[in-house]
C-alpha cells in the first residue's frame, strides 16, 4: 500500500491543498469514510457547508429519537402496573431535544474529527475536473486536490410535490426541530417520517391529521406493520385519511419564521377527498440525493451515474447521495467499506446480498431486515413463512401491561436460510440485529433451533416462530 500516511492536507507545489481522499459532505457516511481512510494510513479532507456532522445529529435520527424515547418511557410506564403514570413536560422534551442537538452548534463534532486526524474544511463544494474540488466559504474559495478519490457523501434533500410548495410547508427539519407546536398538524405522507414525526407531534399537543394516497402506512413493510401502527397512531389521537391526496394548498402570509415554527396563517388542503384546514403542513413524502450544483457536469457524470454507480474510477459516492438505502447505519457501512478499501485493506468477501435493517420507533416499535415475504416471492424464492403474536414470548408480554404486535419470518424453502424478518412490539427494535445475523450468515433456521434464547425475554420470540415453521425445515 503506498500511503502519504499524514492525518492533514498539505499545501502543493501550485499552492493548492493536496489530501489522498476529499469527501464532499461530513454527515455520518463522509465522516466514517474518511475515518475509515486515515485510519488506513490516507490523508482524508472532508468539506461540509453547513454543520459538520450532517443532518442526521441535528435534523433527522438524533432530535427524532431524542423526542420519541421519552414518550416510549412514558407510555411503557403508564401501562406498567405499580407504576403511576409519569407527566409529559413539554418544555423538558424539547430541552432534550435541544441537548441532543448540541444547540445546533458542531465545535464537539469539529473537535472529534480532527482528534480523529481529519482535516474538516468549511464551505461549499464543487467538482471542477477530475479529483479537483473547489471550496466556496464567504466569497473565498480555495481548491483541493485528491490523489486518490472523491467521495461524494452529500445526502439527501425532502422531495415538496408541485401541489405543496409556495406555502412553506414544515418539512422533516422543521418537525424535528419543533419549537412552536401547532395546534393543528396535517402529516403528508404515509412512510417513516409521517408516522414517527405523528407520534411525538400528537403527543406534544398538536391535533394530527396523516394524509395517506395508499391504503396503508408504511407500506414497504409487511402488512401488519402499518395495521399495528395504525391502530397505535388512532389510539394516540391522530386522525387518519387513507386513499388521500393534496391536490392544491393555499395559505396566507406564508413565510419562513425560522426552524420549528409556524410558517404563516392557517393552510387550507384540497384533497381528492374535500378541504381540510390546518395551522401547518408537514410534507414527508420522501427525499432525493442532494447531488445539484455538485459540477458533475464538469466531468460528465450525471446524477443517474452517481446511482447506478457508472462513475470514473477516482469518484465514489455513499450514504443518502446514492438513493439507495435511506439509512445512516446503511450509509455508514458502505463508508466503511469504501474507505477500507480506498487504502488498500484486505476485507472478507461481503456476502452476496446485505441486507438492509430498519427500525421505526413508534409505539410499538417496528424493526424488520431483508426481504419481506412479497419481496421474496417477487425475488422468485419460493418462501414459507412463520408469525406468533409477540406475546407468545413471555418475556415480551412482561415487558409491559399492554404489551402487543407480531412477528414474521420469511424462509427460502428450498435452501432453508433466513431471508428476513419482522418485530412489531416493545423493544422490536433490538429484536431485529439476531435476524440480520441469521441473513448473513446464510443460517439454516434448522440449526437456529440451538440458538437458544434466555428466559424470560423477548427474544423467546424465536422459539415461538422456529415451532410454526413447517417439520421438514426445523
Ligand atoms: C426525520 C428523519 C429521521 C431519521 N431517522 C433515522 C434513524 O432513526 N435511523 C436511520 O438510520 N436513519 C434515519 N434517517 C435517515 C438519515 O438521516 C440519513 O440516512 C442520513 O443522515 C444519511 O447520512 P449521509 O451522511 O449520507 O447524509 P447527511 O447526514 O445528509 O449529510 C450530508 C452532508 O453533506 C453536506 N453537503 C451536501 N452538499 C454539500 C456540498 N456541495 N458541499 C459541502 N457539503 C455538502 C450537507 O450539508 C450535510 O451535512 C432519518 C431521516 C429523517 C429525515
Ligand atoms: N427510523 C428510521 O430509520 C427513519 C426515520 C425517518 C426517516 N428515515 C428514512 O428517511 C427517508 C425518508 O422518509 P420519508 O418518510 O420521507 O419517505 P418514505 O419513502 O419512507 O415515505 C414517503 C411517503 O410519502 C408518500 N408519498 C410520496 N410521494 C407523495 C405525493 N406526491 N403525495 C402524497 N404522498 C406521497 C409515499 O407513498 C410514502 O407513504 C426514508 O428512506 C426513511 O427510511 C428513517
Amino acid at each position: 500500500m503506498t500511503t502519504s500516511n499524514q492525518s492533514t492536507s498539505e499545501a502543493g507545489a501550485s499552492g493548492q491543498e493536496v489530501a489522498d481522499v476529499v469527501v464532499i459532505g461530513g454527515g455520518p457516511a463522509g465522516e466514517n469514510v474518511a475515518q475509515y481512510a486515515h485510519d488506513g494510513g490516507l490523508s482524508a479532507v472532508v468539506v461540509e457547508e453547513s454543520l459538520r456532522g450532517g443532518d442526521c445529529s441535528y435534523y433527522a435520527c438524533m432530535p427524532s429519537k431524542a423526542l420519541l424515547r421519552p414518550l416510549e418511557v412514558a407510555a411503557t410506564a403508564g401501562n406498567l402496573e405499580g407504576v403511576s403514570t409519569p407527566q409529559l413536560d413539554r418544555a423538558g422534551l424539547l430541552a432534550r431535544r435541544d441537548a441532543w442537538v448540541s444547540h445546533y452548534d458542531d465545535a464537539g463534532q469539529v473537535r472529534w474529527a480532527e482528534k480523529a486526524g481529519l482535516r474538516v474544511v468549511h464551505g461549499h463544494a464543487e467538482i471542477v475536473g477530475p479529483r479537483e474540488v473547489r471550496v466556496s466559504d464567504a466569497g473565498r474559495t480555495r481548491t483541493l486536490t485528491a490523489r486518490r478519490a472523491v467521495v461524494l457523501a452529500t445526502g439527501s434533500s425532502a422531495l415538496v410535490p408541485p401541489a405543496l410548495q409556495g406555502i412553506h410547508a414544515w418539512s422533516s427539519r422543521d418537525a424535528t426541530g419543533v419549537v412552536e407546536v401547532p395546534d393543528r398538524l396535517a402529516v403528508v405522507g404515509g412512510g417513516v417520517v409521517a408516522v414517527e414525526a405523528a407520534t411525538w407531534m400528537a403527543a406534544l399537543g398538536s391535533e394530527v391529521t396523516l394524509l395517506v394516497r395508499g391504503d396503508a402506512l408504511l407500506n414497504s413493510q409487511e402488512p401488519f406493520v402499518g395495521e399495528l401502527v395504525k391502530s397505535a397512531l388512532e389510539r394516540a389521537g391522530v386522525r387518519l385519511r387513507f386513499e388521500t391526496s393534496v391536490e392544491s394548498a393555499s395559505r396566507d402570509n406564508a413565510r419562513n419564521t425560522g426552524l420549528g415554527r409556524v410558517h404563516g396563517g392557517p393552510v387550507t388542503l384540497s384533497t381528492t377527498e374535500g378541504e381540510l384546514t390546518a395551522d401547518e403542513v408537514l410534507v414527508a413524502t420522501g427525499r432525493t440525493p442532494r447531488l445539484a450544483d455538485l459540477g458533475l457536469d464538469a466531468v460528465g457524470v450525471t446524477p443517474q451515474d452517481v446511482r447506478s454507480g457508472n462513475l470514473p474510477e477516482w469518484l465514489h459516492a455513499v450514504g443518502d447521495a446514492t438513493g439507495d438505502a435511506l439509512l445512516t447505519h446503511m450509509g455508514k457501512y458502505e463508508a466503511r467499506v469504501l474507505g477500507a478499501r480506498l487504502a488498500g485493506a484486505q476485507e472478507s468477501a461481503p456476502p452476496a446480498v446485505v441486507p438492509v435493517p430498519q427500525a421505526v420507533f413508534t409505539d410499538p416499535q417496528v424493526g424488520a431486515v431483508g426481504m419481506t415475504e412479497r419481496e421474496a416471492r417477487a425475488a422468485g424464492h419460493r418462501t414459507v413463512v412463520a408469525e406468533a403474536p409477540i406475546t407468545a414470548a413471555a418475556g415480551a408480554a412482561l415487558l409491559r401491561d399492554d404489551a402487543a404486535g407480531r412477528a414474521k419470518l420469511v424462509v427460502d424453502e428450498d435452501t432453508g436460510r433466513l431471508l428476513g424478518a419482522t418485530f412489531v412490539g416493545p423493544d422490536a427494535a433490538e429484536l431485529v440485529h439476531a435476524a440480520t445475523i441469521a441473513v448473513v450468515g446464510g443460517i439454516p433456521v434448522s440449526l437456529l433451533r440451538h440458538a437458544v434464547p434466555s428466559y424470560p425475554t423477548a427474544s423467546e420470540i424465536w422459539l415461538r416462530l422456529l415451532e410454526d415453521l413447517p417439520a421438514s425445515l426445523r
